[in-house]
Order: structure tokens, then sequence, then C-alpha cells
């Protein structure tokens, strides 16, 4: 073997198997796509759960922005809200079990995001960390967790153009991603999209986890 260039590079994601109990549920690990790491879960959130995070967001939704400078741009035409952590009982559940997934404090988090896409609406290709030339790359985004919250009729799809791999929305279901690795090449893989909605409503909560704690608690 040849220097570094047949190992493996370190995950955050550690879980084995086909599973991963976190403290209140039996999350299910269906699919796998080593590197970068993206992974498919089922049994993240359960029907009451999604229902309960549309309700709580429905009312609140505004316009969603990108960057750091959180502009409104065509890039990103869905509409979404923060949940405030410590507004909810069934957030605060949900952000527990989000962490012991995502292997990171929940500190480090941006915060739930639930997002309503709309048919026509879309999340252009885009990554999830921020260029090494802006300012919030002091603390950048490591790992994403956009979650299911409905199921939709068409289109929709979390999409990862350059690996042609895509994630199709299912109720409860997860798509898990990071993007910490050495190689920066690696990191740009984990290019994405939500793809424009067809028919029906999309509904997705993200978390995206920073490198250094975030929020204040
Ligand atoms: O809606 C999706 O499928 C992807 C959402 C996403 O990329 C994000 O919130 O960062
Ligand atoms: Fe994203």
């Amino acid at each position: 073997m040849i220097g570094n260039a047949t190992e493996k590079e370190r995950t955050i994601f550690e879980h084995v198997g086909n599973r991963i109990k976190t403290e209140d549920r039996e999350v299910r690990i269906l699919a796998k796509y080593e590197e970068p790491l993206i992974v498919v879960l089922g049994n993240v959130l359960s029907d009451e759960e999604c229902d309960k995070l549309i309700d709580l967001s429905k009312e609140r939704l505004q316009r969603s922005r990108i960057g750091e400078d959180r502009e409104v741009n065509t890039i990103r035409t869905s509409r979404g809200v923060f949940c405030e952590e410590k507004e909810n009982e069934t957030v605060t559940r949900i952000e527990k079990r989000i962490s012991q997934i995502m292997n990171i404090p929940i500190e480090h988090g941006d915060g739930l995001q639930v997002l309503l896409y709309t048919p026509g609406q879309e999340y252009k290709p885009h990554y999830d960390f921020f260029a090494e030339t802006s300012r919030a790359s002091n603390n950048n985004r490591i790992s994403t967790l956009v979650m299911y919250l409905n199921d939709v009729e068409e289109g929709g799809a979390t999409a990862f153009p350059t690996l042609n791999l895509s994630v199709f929305p299912c109720k409860g279901m997860a798509v898990y991603f990071e993007y910490f690795y050495s190689n920066h090449e690696l990191n740009e893989l984990t290019l994405h999209a939500g793809t424009p909605v067809i028919q029906g409503e999309k509904w997705v909560a993200t978390m995206w986890m920073r490198r250094q704690s975030f929020r204040v608690s």
C-alpha cells in the first residue's frame, strides 16, 4: 500500500450494524454510501412527531434564506422556520435523538429548521458548509440530517448529482451526510439539492451541525 491514499478517512457517524439505539427509539440504517458517508435512515420520527413539527411550523413559515448573510435567493425557493429548542417538549425530545444519531452535542446545531416546498419549489445544488473565505467558516458546518415529514406524491427527492444518487422522501425517514474530511474532494462530493416538487407538498426538518458549539443553551 502506498501512503495514505488507500486509507479510509475518519467519520463522525460511528454507528455500526443496521440499527442505532437512541434513548427512546430504535432507528434503522437502511442504506449507506461510504465515502463521503451518506446514510439513509428509517424510523427516525413517528407519524405523530412528523405531524406535530408541521403543526408547530405552519403558521410561522417565512421565505427561506441562504448563506451567512441570510439572503433570499432563487437557489432556495422553499419557506421555512427554525423551531426554538425550548418551545416544545416534542422538539426537545427530537433534538436529543438527533444528537445521538449524529453523534454530536445538540449545542453544535444550527437549530431544527422545518421547510415546506410546494410544486415548483426547490433547493438547487449546494453545499451545506461555508466557503473558506466566509466568516461563518470559522465554525463551519460538518454534517446534516434531513428528515422527511410527509410522503411526496411526485418529485422532491434529495439528490447528490455528482454521485448520481437520489433519496426519495418518505414520512419518518431521513438522510444523513457529513463533510468534515481532510480530503476536501470528499466534502465536495456532498453537493446536493432538494429537487423540484412536482405534485403534493414536501415537508422536511433539517439539522446542520457545526464543528464547535454554536448555540447558547
Ligand atoms: O429538501 C431537501 O431535500 C434538502 C434540504 C437541504 O439541502 C438543506 O436544508 O440543506
Ligand atoms: Fe443542504
